[in-house]
């Protein structure tokens, strides 16, 4: 987007080295966020891929303990100073920040919404009995069993995995009736004409943090921190942070069966509300634990993680815990 300064235009500095992983999606959400900190820096900024664990195992995600397996990789790199920031998605972040590492920036959230890609054009609501549909995730699994036994639909959630393109391949090849994927992977990669459904949070909340980067750094490096901060979306960090705290109080992991959402309301004219909702289920979604609280936009992000922590507490009073020991399929 913007053309590198010049050596003499940044005063000389050296690049920054932004670690990124390989698979297309991180790749475009490098480039996303190496646009915003050229613009905030003014210096170079050049990607250095990294290999991480979650791209070279053949196991399911669940089975391999989801937290962190995208991620800690990157860390390592920041932590040996080999590179000087780390773009992650933050549903895949672990909801404990370790220490040495700054959370320096969650820049403008992308669409938080699931998508569906189904043969044929389909909707959800439209897929015939006996229809299967590919999700790794149990929180998808479990809300689009629920979703679909409300609807009297007949369907089948099959797991897999994979990067998106080969996600969408099963569609293609007639092996899956459908898959879902989250919006925002697919806008980034120019891949949102094919989703046939965008799926309303209504029947499906997605992933805390979905939708939304996290851009690191070492603690240590604290004049990029701050300009790093310039890239952060105040209104995004408050959201994302309520819905993290709630993840982190059920004290599950990115592959639970967790969804929450922090949607800013407003008045047509201002915000003025925000409203948490959070779901936790059994995988073949007979049962839901499903809470929501609307109330003033926080006012800082440790006004947000409190909330967080008091929806927690009422879904945990209402059964939450008894939902989470199931892992994958
Ligand atoms: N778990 C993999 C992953 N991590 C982030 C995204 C998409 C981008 C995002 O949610 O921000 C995806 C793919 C998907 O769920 O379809």
């Amino acid at each position: 987007m913007n053309p590198t300064p010049s050596p003499a235009a940044s005063g000389g500095a050296p690049p920054l080295r932004l670690g990124t992983r390989r698979s297309a999606l991180a790749m475009a959400q490098s480039g996303l966020v190496a646009d915003l900190v050229r613009e905030v820096t003014g210096r170079p900024v050049e990607l250095v891929e990294i290999t991480t664990y979650g791209d070279t195992s053949r196991e399911h995600l669940a089975q391999i303990g989801g937290a962190g397996v995208f991620v800690s990789a990157l860390r390592e790199a920041l932590l040996r100073g080999e590179i000087d920031l780390a773009v992650h998605s933050l549903k895949d972040l672990p909801t404990a920040q370790p220490e040495g590492l700054t959370l320096a920036a969650v820049p403008r959230r992308e669409d938080p919404r699931d998508a569906l890609i189904a043969r044929d054009g389909l909707a959800f609501a439209q897929l015939p009995p006996g229809s299967r549909i590919g999700t790794g995730s149990p929180r998808r699994a479990a809300q689009l069993n629920a979703w679909a036994r409300s609807l009297g639909l007949d369907i089948e959630t099959v797991p897999i995995r994979g990067n998106v393109g080969t996600r969408i391949g099963y569609v293609r090849s007639g092996r899956l009736d459908a898959v879902v994927l989250a919006a925002a992977g697919l806008i980034r990669l120019g891949r949102i004409g094919e989703a046939t459904e965008l799926l309303d949070a209504d029947h499906v909340l997605p992933a805390p943090g979905q939708g939304a980067l996290a851009v690191e750094c070492a603690a240590s490096s604290v004049p990029l921190a701050a300009r790093l901060a310039e890239i952060d979306d105040p209104s995004t960090r408050v959201a994302v942070t309520a819905e993290r705290s709630l993840l982190a109080a059920l004290e599950a992991g990115c592959s639970a069966p967790v969804g929450a959402l922090a949607d800013l309301l407003g008045d047509g004219q201002a915000v003025t509300e925000m409203r948490l909702r959070g779901v936790v289920g059994t995988l073949d979604g007979t049962t839901l634990v499903q809470l929501s609280t609307t109330g003033p936009v926080p006012a800082s992000p440790s006004a947000a993680a409190d909330l967080g922590r008091v929806l927690a507490a009422e879904m945990l009073a209402k059964g939450a815990a008894g939902l989470m020991g199931e892992r994958a399929l």
